[in-house]
This record gives structure tokens, sequence and C-alpha cells, in this order.
């Protein structure tokens, strides 16, 4: 789990969202322990997160804005406060030296990106709430590209309910036109990118106001990408080992950086995306067309390639659905089934 370098500081914290979301019994209940009010709070967003320490950006854009490190009230800590939290922030926030404060609640999210250690790990991890875009950067070689990588981004983002965008990086070392064609029928915006002219004016313009999560493999050039759109973010630029072609990992804490009136969220290289936790019900939500089809599918179809009578392989065979788009989501749904190292 070394692409996520801000371990738990409590045991429980990482299940905490799976905790939320299994039946309560006594959900219908009146609660029994009144939560102190905490009418003084300050709105807060949660920028980065280290060992039980959190990084609120207060007053956001006021005169008075200040960035503050916080710890978390006691009833939370069985709760992941993660970067792109919104939360509600107590004590002294004036950020002064020496000054405290905590966080005493968690506002609602409106999207949530999780991973599980493995594919077959049912518990969840919560890496970044509130995004509501994805930048998946790959480079087009150096490390290679590995297409079923960003098929799970995509699985895990179309699950979130974020919108992906693809970028292909080092494009001066390589034609990113294969890697595209493994997406073809998905229909995700593209961006292509190197760092000796990186699309940095136009990308800007596209996430501001966005809070956005870059993810991608190490050494794939995100931290120079990020640096390129948010030069004061100041990016550890690491090295690519010329024989493994693997990055180390330079960038070991998620950040985040102010984007015009957004955020970028940068987490760390990815090594592992496990899917545990998600199933072919929720990718095939994200394509409505496809999912319809699948109404007459037999119970428990896997909608692979080689499903037995397959309502989406049958339509897509009478023509009624774009086949490279439905090859495509049969990819998505094979990265569920097939194990993969990274
Ligand atoms: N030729 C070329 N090299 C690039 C480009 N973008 C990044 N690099 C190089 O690739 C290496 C890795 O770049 P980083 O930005 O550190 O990659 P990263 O994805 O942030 O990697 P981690 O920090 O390990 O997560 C560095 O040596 C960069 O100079 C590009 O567009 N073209
Ligand atoms: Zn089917």
């Amino acid at each position: 789990m070394s692409w996520l370098s801000d371990e738990p500081d409590d045991p429980y914290e990482e299940y905490g969202d799976s905790v939320r979301e299994r039946p309560n019994p006594k959900a219908n209940r009146p609660r029994t322990k009144i939560r102190p009010e905490h009418a003084d709070s300050v709105d807060g967003f949660v920028t980065a997160v280290d060992r039980g320490r959190y990084t609120v950006v207060v007053r956001d854009g006021q005169p008075d804005e200040a960035i503050i490190t916080t710890t978390r009230a006691r009833e939370l800590r069985k709760q992941a406060i993660v970067a792109g939290d919104r939360v509600d922030v107590v004590g002294d926030t004036s950020g002064d030296e020496g000054t405290l404060s905590r966080i005493v609640r968690i506002q609602p999210r409106t999207t949530v990106l999780r991973r599980s250690a493995d594919d077959s790990d049912e518990f969840e991890r919560v890496i970044v709430a509130n995004a509501d875009l994805m930048l998946m950067v790959v480079a087009a070689r150096d490390p290679e590209p590995r297409p079923r990588l960003v098929h799970r981004y995509l699985v895990a983002a179309y699950d979130a309910g974020i919108t992906p965008i693809l970028v292909v990086t080092k494009t001066d070392l390589a034609d990113p036109a294969p890697l595209l064609a493994h997406f073809e029928g998905l229909d995700i915006e593209t961006w292509r990118s190197r760092s000796d002219d990186p699309p940095a004016a136009a990308l800007r313009e596209r996430l501001d106001s966005h809070v956005t999560v870059a993810v991608g493999h190490s050494g794939v050039g995100k931290s120079t990408l990020v640096n390129a759109l948010v030069p004061e973010a100041g990016r550890a630029v690491g090295h690519v080992n010329a024989v493994t072609g693997r990055g180390r990992h330079t960038s070991s804490s998620t950040q985040s950086y102010r984007l015009g009136s957004g955020w970028v969220i940068d987490t760390p290289g990815v090594r592992s995306f496990g899917l545990g936790h998600i199933d072919v019900a929720s990718i095939l939500k994200a394509f409505p067309d496809i999912q319809a089809a699948s109404d007459d599918c037999p119970r428990g179809c896997t909608h692979l390639a080689d499903a037995p009578d397959c309502a989406i392989q049958e339509a897509a065979d009478r023509g009624e659905l774009d086949r490279t788009r439905v090859e495509s989501v049969q990819g998505l749904l094979g990265t569920l089934t097939v194990e993969d190292r990274w």
C-alpha cells in the first residue's frame, strides 16, 4: 500500500466508510447521545492529511483566509477525513502560531473516490472526496502505457460519478495513438502533453472551478504536469530508471493546489488500484444505452465477450450498439474479474 503514505492514525479509519454503508439496526432509534452543536464552527477545505493532522483552508478566498493544521474531534475517530473534504472546524482558526483547532464535522460529500487494497479486498479506502473530475495521467512511453490501469481508473471514476479526463504525457517520445486506440468508443475527453510544450493554459481553463483528482502511475510525468498547471505547486520531479522505465516514488503524499477557483488534488503514484468494492451494475450505470440492453441478459450475466446469451453482445451483433464501445465496456468489466499486478 505504498502508494498512499498517509497511513491512517486509527486502525478503524480506513474502514470507516464501509462501516457507514452497512445496514444500521439502530438507524430508526432516536439518538441517545446529543452531540455539541458547534454553532461557532467555520467551514474549511481539507488540502492534505498527514498522520492524524489535517491541513485545512478556512475562509477560502477572503482577506482573512488561513491555512491551519487541525486535529479531529473524538466522535470522528472512526471516519476517514481526506483531501477534498469540506469540514466544520472549531477553536482558534486564525492560523497564528501555537493555536489549536479541530474538525467537528465532515460535510456531506458529493463524490467519494475509493480503492481497495486489491480486488479480493472488500474493505475500501477513501482516497479523495468531492472531486468532480479525474485527470488520468499516462505516458505515451517511458514507462510503457498500461491500458488496463487506465481501465481501472475509469471504473473507479464511473463508480464514483466523477468525469474522467485522459492526459497522455511524453508525446515527444512516442505517438499516443496506439494507447488511445484502447479507449475508442468510451467518449473520453483526451489531452496530449509534452513537458517542453504542455497545454497548460487550455487545461487550466478546463479545470478551473472544478475539484480535480490527478491519478497516474509513478514516473508518468504527473508532477511535471501539475507543476505546469500550478507553478507554485513545486511538486518534486523524479527520475525514470532508464532500464526499467519505472519511476521512483517521489511524490509521497496527497496534496491539493488551488487552480483558479477550483482545486487540483495530486495523489501519490498508484501501484495498485483495487476494485474489490465495485460491482458490474455500477460500471454499466455510466453507459445508459448499454445498461438498457443488459435488461434482457440472463441473470448473473457477466456481459463479457464470451458470456452466453448476453443481450449486450446480441444488440451489438444486430448493429444496435456501437461495437467498439461495447468492446471497451467489456474491457472495463473484465478488469473486475482479472487480477492485475503492477
Ligand atoms: N521526454 C519527456 N519527459 C518527461 C515529460 N514529462 C515528464 N518527463 C520526465 O519524466 C520523469 C518523471 O516525471 P515526474 O513528473 O516526476 O513523474 P510523476 O508521475 O510525478 O512520478 P512520481 O513523482 O514518481 O509519482 C522526469 O524525469 C521528467 O522530467 C514529457 O512530457 N516528456
Ligand atoms: Zn450480458
